[in-house]
């Protein structure tokens, strides 16, 4: 067999461990495709459409490390870039491959379809390189190597999606073959010199500080040191605290562990701990206005060592030169004893059962969830009450929770899970997903049941936008009803269909009926099992409203008057 571009790609995501990579086809990729597959070194899986195609790729990356999408030029290279959008606010590593035109069409002047109508093809990758870390254009064999390798060596160390298009003619074209993988997965040695006089500035820092709190951010799984906070953590003897977009990157049921700081919307006590602390070391945070309750609880200033993936700031000094992974490990070594700020035992929150045979309340389904996830769990919160539902859940070890609170596209949680379950098939796979995200992205349900993947769906169906309402209501926040439960026959390819899928499709009313309900999920390993859990709009968590009159209050800030 002839060793080709296309094989070239396809040997290179192996080697970074992709076991999968996701596709939709187009007359653009079709030929690259079939070297992925020629290759075999990971599987192809297809998607009902490109914008839930990248948020497979999304997904798996979250559990893999790193993704490839491939898709056809314009058409689908547009609307995949919604996730590769999301991909770059997640800081996930997600590598987008578009099919290209023939090279003999550049500089033709030839109009060619699927694009705006233009003769110039230059416009899809204008867009992708604001949106990635690297992007390049593949129209020679020669060339490709260096390309690819570029492509997928800055996507790892930055922890950012990368583009490559592929010109259609070029996919099957003989290359050479690439040399070790290590080549790839290199970092910068660090600046020692930088690194010593961080770790000096913040042990004075800390020497100073009686009542010191550990805030774990949002960026610290893509900083690879969730393990390395663990042992900070048992050094200072502190209390930690999680921001909601890191819940579960740090274990609840360690001593230290003082639940989720989210300002006036955070776990009981957090908020006070946070925010009377002398001394709060931030790791990766992501202030933005809605982790922040519209910029009324930002934790920066004299009192915090912020430390960042690529820099570190203490005492209005500010270091770079090392990752944050090498700096934690140091301050470990040498951080001081600081047990002040675990005062008392941590008293998580748990909710009530409540009566079977009544109305389900947003507070019993919750429970019930929380109840169903363990160690193996892997659950998506999507944006909405499901946000604040994860949040006030307890969680055993090993338990990981998935969100997209920086990106926040509704509809995220069904193609990424999907992506999330191949790539982790020995972990339960479980969504919280409301209605109105629901029908952004409901046809990839059909794709968990092509595959097997038994992931338990629980559409939250309280009757449209519920945190748009809160925020702001209006006609806009209202949609059609689906029979969501009903919708899972049809992806099974119709009542004794030739799909001949095992999707489940469920009601629960009462929390009786969810409680049957999940045990049929449990038993069902060969498809997806959609709940549609019915709600009454009003019935959402506090949190949520008493975040969404913050958050609405800033949207409606008054123009600055120069
Ligand atoms: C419409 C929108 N956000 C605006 C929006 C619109 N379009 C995209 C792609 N992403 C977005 N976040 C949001 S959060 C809805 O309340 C989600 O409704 P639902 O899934 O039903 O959840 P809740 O009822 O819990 O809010």
């Amino acid at each position: 067999m002839t060793f080709t571009v296309g094989h070239y790609l396809a040997e290179r995501l192996t080697q970074i461990g992709l076991k999968h990579h996701f596709a939709v086809a187009g007359d653009y990729n079709l030929i690259l495709l079939d070297q992925l597959l020629e290759h075999g070194g990971t599987k192809q899986i297809y998607s009902c459409n490109e914008l839930n195609c990248s948020f497979s790729a999304e997904g798996y990356a979250r559990e893999n490390g790193a993704a490839a999408a491939i898709i056809t030029f314009s058409v689908g290279a547009i609307s995949a870039m919604n996730g590769i959008g999301g991909a770059y606010a997640e800081n996930l590593p997600v590598i987008l491959i578009s099919g290209a035109p023939n090279t003999n069409d550049y500089g033709s002047g030839h109009v060619l379809h699927h694009t705006i109508g233009t003769t110039n093809y230059n416009y899809q990758m204008e867009m992708a390189k604001q949106i990635t870390v690297a992007a390049e254009s593949i129209v020679s064999a020669e060339t490709a190597p260096a390309q690819i390798d570029h492509v997928i060596r800055t996507a790892l160390r930055e922890k950012k999606p990368a583009y490559l298009e592929i010109a259609c003619n070029v996919a099957n074209l003989p290359c050479a073959r690439p040399g070790p993988v290590s080549s790839l997965l290199s970092h910068p040695i660090p600046d020692q010199e930088s690194l010593n006089a961080a770790l000096k500035e913040s042990l004075s820092f800390l020497e100073k500080r009686n009542k010191v709190v550990i805030l774990v951010g949002s960026k610290l799984r893509a900083a690879e040191a969730l393990e390395e906070t663990v042992a900070l953590a048992d050094k200072l003897g502190c209390a930690v605290t999680v921001m909601a977009a890191s819940k579960s990157f740090f274990p609840e049921t360690h001593p230290g562990f003082r639940g989720v700081y989210w300002g006036e919307v955070s776990s009981p006590g957090a908020q006070k701990l946070v925010e009377e602390a002398d001394g709060v070391i931030t790791l990766a945070p992501v202030w933005n206005d809605y982790s922040s309750v519209g910029w009324r609880n930002l934790i920066q200033g004299n009192n915090v060592l912020e430390v960042n993936p690529d820099r570190v700031t203490v005492n209005d000094r500010t270091f770079e030169g090392f990752r944050l992974k090498e700096f934690v490990k140091a301050l470990t070594e040498r951080a001081p004893s600081k047990p002040a700020s675990l005062t008392e035992n941590y008293k998580p929150v748990t909710l009530p059962k409540a009566d079977p045979a009544a109305p389900l309340t947003n507070d019993e389904m919750t429970r019930q969830i929380n109840d169903l996830v363990d160690e193996k769990t892997t659950l998506f919160a999507e944006t909405g009450d499901s946000w604040f539902n994860a949040a006030r859940m307890n969680l055993p070890k090993g338990a990981k929770v998935e969100s997209e609170m920086q990106w926040g596209h509704i509809g995220w949680s069904v193609p990424s899970i999907v992506g999330n379950a191949l790539a982790a098939p020995e972990r339960r796979h479980v969504v919280m997903v409301g209605d109105g995200s629901f029908q952004l992205t409901a046809q990839e349900v059909a794709q968990m049941v092509r595959y097997e993947l038994p992931v338990i769906i629980f559409l939250v169906n309280n009757y449209g936008y519920v945190i748009e309402i809160k925020i702001h209501d209006g006609p806009y926040n209202y949609i059609q009803n689906w029979d969501y439960a009903g919708l899972v026959q049809n992806f099974n390819g119709g009542v004794g269909g030739e799909g001949g899928g095992h999707g489940l499709g469920l009601k629960a009313t009462t929390g009786a009926e969810l409680a049957e309900a999940i045990e049929k999920a449990k038993k069902n390993t060969r498809g997806p099992t959609l709940i549609e859990c019915k709600l009454d709009r009003e019935d959402c968590t506090e949190a949520l409203v008493e975040w969404g009159k913050r958050v609405a209050a800033t949207n409606s800030r008054k123009p600055k008057v120069n």
